[in-house]
């Protein structure tokens, strides 16, 4: 059996093409998904996309939230869709409430475009088995507001609960609170972080093939729950 994995497509996303690609590259089928049809066409798993979408007007993915696509996203991750949000896509995952806290300016408001080490603190989650936790890894960070922001009890919550799934060890870019680079839901299957695993899928092209161990274990998860 081949996994589908589903890429969504809004207005303004930019990285649809290369997290098709990278999900070609790991052995799974991937399926377009178009902003304005709520049909998910049976896919196992999702990945909302880096970009602008709806021209990050209002506020990074304020609008996205509202697409029919979305509604099918929250109803699939309730009943335990794996779900991936990658930059732009982590910050409609945190609009849509499928994930907490939010995404604001980067601290010293420069857009920054450069290659971060990442820190796997969860190896748990539906999207980070192939790692060793504990593991760093290089891959891209390009965006202009990246900074995690929680209250104090969340941040506290998804410390304890251990949903921090990515840091930033080396430096923090810019700002986010506990150095955080991505979270997961209570469940592990939905997952957002800033930095771009779908552009570290082979050393000719990106820093590392680092990435790609995301979307192997998404295949993983898949494939072990059929
Ligand atoms: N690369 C991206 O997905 C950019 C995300 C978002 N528009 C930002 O600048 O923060």
């Amino acid at each position: 059996m081949t996994a589908r994995i589903g890429v969504i497509t809004f207005p303004g996303t930019l990285d649809d093409v290369d997290a098709a690609r990278a999900v070609r590259l790991a052995g799974a089928e991937p399926v377009s998904l178009w902003h304005g049809d709520a049909d998910l066409k049976g896919v196992d798993a999702v990945i909302v996309p880096g970009g602008f979408s709806y021209g990050d007007y209002l506020r990074a993915g304020a609008i996205a939230r509202f697409a029919s696509v979305m509604g099918s996203v929250v109803d699939a991750a309730f009943k335990g869709m794996p779900v991936l949000g990658i930059c732009n896509g982590f910050q409609v995952l945190c609009e849509a409430g499928l994930l907490p806290g939010a995404l604001t300016r980067n601290e010293g408001l420069h857009f920054i475009c450069r290659d971060e080490w990442l820190r796997v603190e969860n190896n748990t989650t539906a999207w980070t088995t192939r790692f060793e936790r504990g593991a760093e890894i290089l891959i891209p960070l390009k965006s202009g507001e990246g900074r995690y922001v929680a209250s104090q009890e969340v941040l506290e919550v998804l410390e304890g609960e251990g949903r921090i799934v990515f840091t930033y060890p080396e430096r923090n870019p810019n700002g986010s609170a506990l150095d955080i680079a991505g979270i997961c839901s209570e469940n592990g299957r939905v997952v957002g972080l800033m930095p771009h695993p779908e552009h570290a899928t082979e050393a000719l092209t990106g820093p590392s093939d680092d990435g790609l161990g995301l979307f192997y274990s998404v295949i993983d998860s898949v494939l072990a729950s059929v």
